[in-house]
């Protein structure tokens, strides 16, 4: 990793000792970075709990780093932070190998596959909201992560819902989510990083004891299909590679969706018309399944989603590690630094959408197509080779959970909307107070 020293030509901020900029950072990420533009300009360097970091920013940054036609930024260097809980899976391996496990990987996210998740998710999803209550305020966001891991063990893993085994799991889950947050990155005891540690070991027990029986007889479930997929060269994966990849699709899939549908339903409810539209499309959709002929007929709801993921990135900063020297925007930088592109931040900027802190979902209908200012503009899901692999299948449950609930519910704020903290994850700060009325 180079020194301040090799990065004493890039301009920034002075930083405190030790702890650099993270506090500043840490108490409003985005602003800061606002500013930090503004005054630096679109590369400068920041300094995070001692490490040292080059901010591209922009668009034009984005598509550079993430195409990456010249191998020249890792995703393992970048993540590094997660690799004693995830190692081995796709955003922690980079090109030929990462290439290659993709490739395996794509097996599971087939369409025939994805139709099989979509009808075991239908049936969970509707049990599981059942149990919400109707006219009485509740914390939706507290909820909404609690039925996306509880449906998940069912459609991830092929668990019976809510079974004593599907707890356990989920309580391990969340121990590595905690755990890969963790600012103490040992595994001291008792910290959550040794927590972490301890649910990784629990699920690779848990789940290498099911593979022989997942290889043999399948299943509609993601596990069962990485168990058996293969690439076109008919190349599978080793139990321990199943155990790696496996590992980062659950935390991957976990958090970001449920943020998602968060930060939807806030702007449904502090935004009447736009309930009353996606009432009106759900209504018009009439009582069939939910197929996808159906789906597909939720141009609306897509929209809001869109808007919802520029507004509120579940993932919005995406790091990578230079593999060798490179030159961007006037700068050497030199092999080894931590660089940091920053997609929550170019999302709200006015070169590339108009009024850019507005709720306005029609910005991505076809006439006014803001999201195509540049190819790189709108990006929640990434790009390049590592863009999400889970986007069609999130797209797909978050038009499954807005059809179930706006079949039935108008959704009203129970209380202030609330702030939304942005980093390391976004949350809304105290939760997200709702009610659901019965239509
Ligand atoms: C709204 C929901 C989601 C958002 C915003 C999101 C965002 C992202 C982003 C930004 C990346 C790229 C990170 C990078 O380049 O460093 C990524 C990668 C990934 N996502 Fe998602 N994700 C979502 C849902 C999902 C779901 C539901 C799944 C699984 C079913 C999933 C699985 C993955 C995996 C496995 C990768 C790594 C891909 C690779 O390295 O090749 N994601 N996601």
């Amino acid at each position: 990793m180079p020194t301040k020293a090799a990065l004493a030509h890039i301009p920034g901020p002075p930083a405190l000792p030790l702890i650099g900029h993270t506090l500043t950072i840490a108490r409003d990420s985005y602003g800061t970075q606002q500013e930090y533009i503004r005054q630096y300009g679109p590369v400068y360097k920041t300094n995070m709990l001692g490490v040292w970091r080059v901010n591209l920013c922009g668009a034009d940054a984005m598509e550079r780093v993430l195409l990456d036609r010249e191998n020249l930024f890792s995703s393992e260097g970048g993540w590094d932070a997660l690799k004693r809980i995830y190692p081995g899976g796709l955003l922690l391996q980079d090109f030929d190998a990462h290439r290659a496990n993709r490739r395996i990987m794509q097996a599971a996210f087939r369409a025939s596959a994805i139709r099989d998740y979509r009808l075991r998710m239908t049936g969970a999803m509707a049990e599981l909201f059942a149990s919400w209550p109707a006219n009485q305020a509740f914390d939706f966001y507290a909820a909404i992560k609690d039925l996306t891991l509880r449906l998940g063990g069912a459609v991830f893993m092929g668990l019976p819902l809510d079974g004593p085994l599907a707890k356990r799991v989920n309580q391990a889950i969340q121990d590595e989510i905690r755990a890969s947050l963790a600012v103490i990155r040992w595994p001291i005891p008792l910290t959550p990083m040794w927590r972490g540690v301890r649910g990784r070991d629990f699920l690779r027990e848990t789940f290498r004891a099911l593979i022989p029986e997942r290889r043999a007889k399948g299943g509609d479930d993601f596990f069962s299909q990485m168990c058996l997929a293969r690439d076109e060269d008919g190349r599978g994966w080793t139990e321990d590679e199943i155990l790696n990849q496996f590992n980062l699709l659950i935390m991957a899939a976990h958090d970001t969706t449920a943020t998602a549908l968060s930060v939807m339903v806030e702007a449904l409810a502090s935004h009447p018309d736009w309930q009353e539209r996606l009432i009106s499309e759900v209504a018009g959709l009439g009582e069939s399944a939910l197929d996808d002929d159906a789906l597909g007929k939720m141009g609306q709801t897509n929209n809001v989603f869109r808007e919802a993921l520029r507004l509120v990135p579940p993932v919005p900063f995406i790091p990578r590690q230079a593999t060798r020297d490179f030159h961007w925007r006037g700068y050497d930088i030199p092999a080894g630094t931590s660089i940091a592109l920053n997609p929550g931040v170019t999302m709200l900027s006015p070169e590339y959408f108009s009024d850019p802190t507005a709720f306005d979902p029609d910005r991505f209908a076809p006439h006014r197509a803001e999201d195509k200012s540049h190819k790189f503009a709108w990006t929640p899901f990434g790009g390049g080779a590592h863009k999400c692999i889970g986007m069609h299948f999130s797209t797909l449950q978050v038009k499954l959970f807005v059809a179930t609930l706006l079949r039935k519910h108008r959704v009203q704020l129970a209380g202030p909307a609330p702030q939304w903290q942005r980093m390391p994850i976004p949350k809304p700060k105290g939760g997200l107070h709702i009610t659901l009325q019965p239509l």
